[in-house]
């Protein structure tokens, strides 16, 4: 019996490669966004790339930069979007900007072109938009880009560990689809099994050739940004940020909360997967994996290593399922005890 219809927003040119920065022009034209465009981006990206970004959107388009995220940055770009009657917004850097970009576009009615620097989470594709304010750190849905050039060569070229995150957000998909099936089996939450298998498939080839994924390799930034592309493809199918999002995303989430700023997202999910693998399936379950390949990529697999202490990691784990009405193998909270127990076990502390 089918209850509603579905209305699956994906973008519609993506383009990945070499050089591909200087097809951005192109990839405009192809979009028929005719008009005047307001470049929203961060300090970095805009002295690495900003000019040449801008020399392919016609006569000195306006630019909004973004120093740190939030509703204030979100305001400062409506306004100016609205003031220089822009017809389309083109988001360049990483998920700071184009999170910013993506929520002023929803506001205004307008597209989006994702231009990302950096490969660091599956936030630089999807219809979801995260900007941290107050208590709230949890995506929400906004429209996905109109299209994502994403420039291999620069990616590259930026931080290492920047990379590294956004394999780790991919990795986390394992034990997010683990537990949107438990949700799906107890709670009677909609099950997608086409974004369930999407989204672990993109995980489980990520694992797979942890051993590929290289500093210094242009193929790495390559590989990363198509697994992004794959989870925010499953998460537009979903409807929602299920498939990429369990406990381990919860367990960032309260992190942040405690410290903003203090590990990157991608890094934080990465060692929420290898807890919520372990809480899902015991010792013998994919926890070790799913650590092993974090490992091999250079990505932290411990709380020290993210800059934590062990009583803040515990905390994190014991009150992460307040965070949202999202059903997880955290139930209604696990026990000091077990959360000991699973951090232990699995090294993330001690
Ligand atoms: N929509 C979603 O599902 C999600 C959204 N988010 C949001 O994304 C944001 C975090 O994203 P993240 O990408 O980590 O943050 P940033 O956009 O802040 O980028 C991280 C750092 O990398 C720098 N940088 C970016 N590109 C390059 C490059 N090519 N070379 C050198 N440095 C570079 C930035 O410089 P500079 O400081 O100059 O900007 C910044 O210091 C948060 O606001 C969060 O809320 C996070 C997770 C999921
Ligand atoms: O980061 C995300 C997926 O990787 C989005 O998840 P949230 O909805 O939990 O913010
Ligand atoms: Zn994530």
């Amino acid at each position: 019996m089918f209850e509603k219809s579905t209305w699956i927003k994906l973008p519609r040119n993506v383009v990945v490669g070499h050089g591909v920065l200087d097809d951005l022009g192109a990839v405009i034209d192809d979009l028929a966004v005719a008009g005047r465009p307001l470049v929203v981006t961060s300090p970095t990206p805009n002295r690495l790339v900003g000019d040449r970004v801008r020399t392919q959107l016609g006569a000195d388009p306006a630019t909004v930069t973004v120093a740190s995220a939030g509703f204030d940055a979100v305001e400062r770009v409506v306004e100016t979007a609205r003031a220089e009657e822009v017809t389309y917004l083109v988001g360049l850097g990483g998920g700071k900007p184009i999170d910013t970009a993506k929520m002023a576009a929803d506001r205004l009615g307008l597209g989006l072109v994702s231009v990302p620097t950096a490969a660091s989470h599956d936030g630089i594709v999807s219809g979801r938009s995260s900007i941290p304010e107050g208590d709230t750190r949890h995506s929400v849905a906004a429209d996905p880009p109109l299209a994502v050039v994403a420039d291999t060569e620069v990616i590259a070229a930026g931080p290492w560990e920047l990379t590294t995150a956004g394999c780790a957000d991919i990795v986390s998909n394992y034990t997010a689809v683990e537990d949107w099936q438990l949700a799906y089996r107890l709670q009677d939450v909609p099950y997608s099994e086409y974004a369930g298998a999407l989204s672990r498939m993109t995980a489980e080839l990520l694992v797979e050739n942890a051993g590929s994924i290289k500093e210094g390799l242009e193929e790495s930034a390559w590989v990363v940004m198509k697994a992004l592309v794959s989870s925010g493809v499953a998460m537009s199918i979903a409807g929602s940020s299920r498939p990429a999002s369990g406990a381990e995303h919860l367990f960032s989430h309260r992190l942040d909360r405690i410290a903003p700023d203090r590990a990157l997202h991608g890094h934080q999910v990465g060692v929420g997967a290898i807890i919520v693998a372990y809480l899902h399936e015991g010792e013998r379950g994919m926890w070790r994996d799913i650590r092993d390949a974090l490992s091999v990529i250079g990505a932290p697999t411990t709380g020290a290593e993210l800059g934590f202490d062990d009583e803040t990691v515990i905390e994190a784990l014991t009150t992460a399922h307040r965070i949202r009405d999202r059903y997880t193998i955290l139930g209604d909270g696990i026990s000091e005890a077990a959360a000991r127990e699973a951090v232990t076990v699995t090294g993330v502390i001690g």
